[in-house]
């Protein structure tokens, strides 16, 4: 078994395969699959991972594997298969998938030197940048005047080549220790040969023969108010001695949480926990929909079964959605379950989360709590998977590969016979009407563990307001009931859903709106640098002061950023005092809790901000929210885009009056018929299911049918249209009779960052050999896409239909 099959860090089709090397003596009794490793490919070095070892290839001359890069592999038996799984079920590279399931640092980089093999001279302009070395960093090359031309000719000459290494990287922490370095009797001899005089001397040898454990030494000196160099002279004198360590870094270890017990669970919590339990005891796979009303306890029942897992000695994996990882979410499982969770989430350093990785790698934990990528934990015993707020569409990764996590936890759960548990007040309807099917097991709760009512849920017209003379985009009832809530010193979140809303300019006079020039998007302003940005290319030009296409002056920007809110608000109520959260405010580590605190701690009275603020928080003191523009995102073209207000109305209200102090909430739209608003407001899942499932059906919609979403770009527009006519084409040709094929269309932004974007879309309901299908006519247009710049990508479960 002297033959590792590797796939390699290359990312095209063509080289979607395994590659055989000869694993060199020196490796044969370590390496194993799911290793990492440096390979010859090419004239490269590139990273690798070995998929399986075997006696014999079927190629001649095969190289030698350079390098190991890991001492245990990084992936288990267990995710390799999963990775083949995922890269084959959303038409992506193995290497993409294997890649995707590892923290970034793990990912290799590259890096390109350029190596002098002649001792005579070089081109005069070459010796330059070389400087009298033999290796030099291409950066330097490319950073000189030189052109590619003189350097190619001296590779091709001979004289120099180009050296590819492969980066790793990964740091790690290390700390410096002290410990006595001699036996005690040894120690005790130099205490009463030290003078009197060398007193700080004496103290540490002292301390040294009261305490045998080695200690920090940082946190030494600093205790003992001695010096480095104090401590070099006994270390000189083989007194003491001094090492490095590695620590793990945990972002959470300075913190300190209050430690919590099981609660007694109401009877419905009781009744959808008990089957849960049981496929628990006894290793059987099953998905549980969990349908529970905000404040209905479903994160306890989770805390419990959790519990279950970890007696049996068993794993668990929980995900949340990213903009709900908030302290307050750690906290409750910190607090259950301590240093016993590992916790990943994007902000963390890549350091952190490379470390909290390595904690369940090494089996240091048995919980890990995280983002959408924490589905990949490589535990090896799951016991459960929870996927908290699962209607969240955070769970799709827009990238590739292109995957569900709830699907990615369904097949993980198979594996280890574990069951699998989803979440959600507003469930999707996919999971709603598998789990109506009996696909999925149903546990509903209705009520709210204190029993207290969901509260009130007023619907303003904002048309009317308007007609009334109220210009400003507060309603006057909400208006009001801020300033009773102020007067009764209860706090107030208000939410400015801004998904589908933007600050775009406009000029009055002539209706022109200023748009990206390279992408069909309007432009964002940005208040604090008077600049317009495109968010899909970053392209940013300042704001004019007149209208490019009229010149009139009367150019303004739109639409209402938090900050716009926040002044008028200020405005409005002057002795208001208000916690601004958005990208801007929350971009810097720890800005988040920061703002989370002071609101806890009353320092203000409003809590101001986007999407992020409608999860997870719980304030005792807040009795109002408030939602400014309900339907912002109603008209956007996405068929979810009723199923979203619903949900994102439906956990913002579920903010309010979560204790002792009755909630109350107020919604302020322009379209208050519309079917999503008036059901969120008296709080009718059912019913809203039963309508959106109408509308679905009607127009041939998931969870009646499935999609594929075939996306081509190009710079030349033509190029694009006919490329994807050519795919709708060969699709019509080999799917079934009940199979749509629309296209093609231009995308929602038909162009972004100078290329044109066109689509073809698949509505199907059974169609096993669609994958291989479209695999099959896109390596079609391998060559136009290795050669003309061309990019086709295929979502097999499209969220994002821009
Ligand atoms: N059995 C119980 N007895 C008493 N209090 C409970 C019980 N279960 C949960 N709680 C408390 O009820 C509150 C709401 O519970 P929890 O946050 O778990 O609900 P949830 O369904 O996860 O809510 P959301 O969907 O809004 O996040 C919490 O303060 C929690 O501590
Ligand atoms: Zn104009
Ligand atoms: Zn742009």
């Amino acid at each position: 078994m002297n033959i590792a099959s590797v796939i390699v860090d290359v990312p095209a089709s063509s080289i979607n395969q395994t590659f055989d090397y000869k694993i060199p003596e020196r490796f044969q009794d370590v390496l194993e699959s799911g290793m990492r490793v440096i390979v010859p490919f090419g004239p490269r070095k590139i990273m690798g991972f070995v998929v399986g070892r075997k006696a014999k290839s079927a190629f001649k001359g095969l190289k030698n594997i350079t390098e190991v890069l890991d001492i245990t592999p990084v992936l288990t038996p267990e995710l390799l298969g999963l990775g083949k799984w995922l890269a084959d079920e959303t038409l992506s590279l193995y290497i993409t998938s294997f890649q995707a399931m590892l923290p970034q640092v793990l990912k290799s980089q590259y890096k390109k030197e350029l190596v002098k093999m002649t001792e005579a001279d070089l081109s005069h302009e070459l010796e330059m940048v070389f400087a009298g070395r033999d290796i030099l960093p291409y950066e330097e090359f490319t950073g000189s005047e030189i052109s590619y031309y003189q350097l190619q000719k001296a590779i091709h000459d001979g004289d120099v080549a180009v050296n590819y290494l492969v980066k790793s990287k990964i740091t790690k922490k290390h700390v410096t220790m002290i410990k006595s370095s001699c036996p005690m009797h040894l120690l005790e001899e130099a205490y009463n040969d030290l003078s009197k005089k060398a007193k700080k001397q004496r103290e540490i040898v002292a301390f040294f023969i009261e305490n045998s454990e080695p200690v920090e030494l940082q946190k030494f000196m600093n205790e003992m108010q001695t010096t480095r160099s104090t401590i070099k002279i006994l270390q000189d004198r083989k007194l003491v001695t001094t090492y490095k360590v590695e620590v793990l870094r945990n972002p959470y270890n300075d913190t300190k949480f209050e430690s919590t017990i099981p609660l007694r669970l109401t009877d419905q919590q009781q009744q959808a926990i008990t089957p849960i339990k049981q496929k628990i005891a006894a290793n059987e796979h099953d998905v549980f929909l969990v349908h529970g009303v905000t404040g209905s306890g479903k994160t306890e029942i989770y805390l419990q079964a959790i519990q279950d897992v970890i007696n049996k000695g068993k794993e668990a994996i929980v995900l949340v959605p990213e903009i709900s990882l908030t302290p307050q979410m750690v906290r409750r499982f910190k607090g259950r379950f301590g240093s016993n969770v590992a916790v990943m989430h994007s902000a963390l350093s890549s350091g952190e989360k490379y470390d909290e990785w390595r904690r369940i790698h090494r089996k240091e934990v048995q919980v890990v709590v995280g983002a959408r990528s924490a589905i990949f934990a490589p535990f090896e015993n799951l016991g459960i998977i929870i996927i908290d707020e699962e209607h969240e569409t955070s769970y799709k990764q827009e990238d590739q590969p292109r995957y569900h996590a709830r699907d990615v936890a369904i097949h993980r759960g198979e594996h280890h016979h574990c069951p699998v548990i989803l979440g959600s007040a507003t469930p999707t309807l996919e999971s709603y009407a598998r789990a109506q099917k009996g696909v999925y097991q149903l546990a509903a709760l209705d009520k709210r563990t204190n029993e207290k009512a969901m509260p009130k849920v007023e619907i303003v017209d904002m048309r009317n307001e308007l007609h009334a003379g109220n210009r400003t985009m507060f309603s006057r009832s909400l208006k009001d009931k801020i300033e009773q809530s102020m007067e009764r010193k209860e706090q107030i979140v208000l939410l400015l859903n801004r998904r589908g809303y933007s600050t775009f300019v406009m000029c009055r006079d002539c209706g022109h709106v200023k748009e990206c020039p390279h992408c069909d998007i309007a432009l964002t302003y940005h208040k604090n640098s008077n600049q317009l940005k495109c968010h899909y290319c970053s392209y940013e030009e300042p704001m004019p002061l007149n209208c490019p296409e009229c010149n009139s002056d009367l150019i303004r920007y739109f639409g209402t950023g938090t900050q716009r809110v926040e002044e008028s608000l200020t405005q409005l109520i002057p002795e208001a005092r208000v916690i601004r959260m958005d990208v801007d405010t929350t971009r810097r580590k720890g800005a988040h809790e920061k703002l989370l605190n002071q609101f806890a701690n009353k320092e203000a009275d409003i809590l101001l901000g986007t999407q992020m603020i409608a999860k997870g928080l719980d304030f005792e003191n807040v009795t109002l929210v408030g939602v400014l523009t309900a339907d912002s995102m109603l008209h956007l073209p996405d068929f979810r885009s009723s199923e979203k207000t619903f949900q994102l109305l439906t956990q913002v209200s579920g903010r309010a009056g979560r204790h002792e102090l009755p909630g109350e909430v107020i919604v302020q739209t322009y379209t208050p018929d519309h079917y999503s608003i008036e059901l969120a407001s008296v709080y009718d899942y059912n019913q809203f299911y039963l309508r959106e499932m109408a509308m679905r059906k009607t127009f041939n919609y998931p969870p009646y049918v499935f999609l594929a979403l075939v996306t081509v770009s190009h710079q030349n527009q033509i190029k694009a249209v006919q490329i994807t006519q050519k795919i709708v084409r060969m699709l019509v040709n080999h799917v079934g009779e009940d199979t749509v094929v629309l296209g093609p269309t231009p995308s929602p932004i038909a162009r972004m960052k100078d290329r044109y974007r066109y689509q073809c879309m698949v509505k199907y309901k059974n169609e096993p050999k669609l994958r291989a299908l479209i695999k099959k006519i896109i390596q079609q247009f391998d060559d136009e896409v290795r050669k003309e710049d061309l990019l086709i990508t295929v979502d097999m479960q499209p969220y994002q239909l821009m």
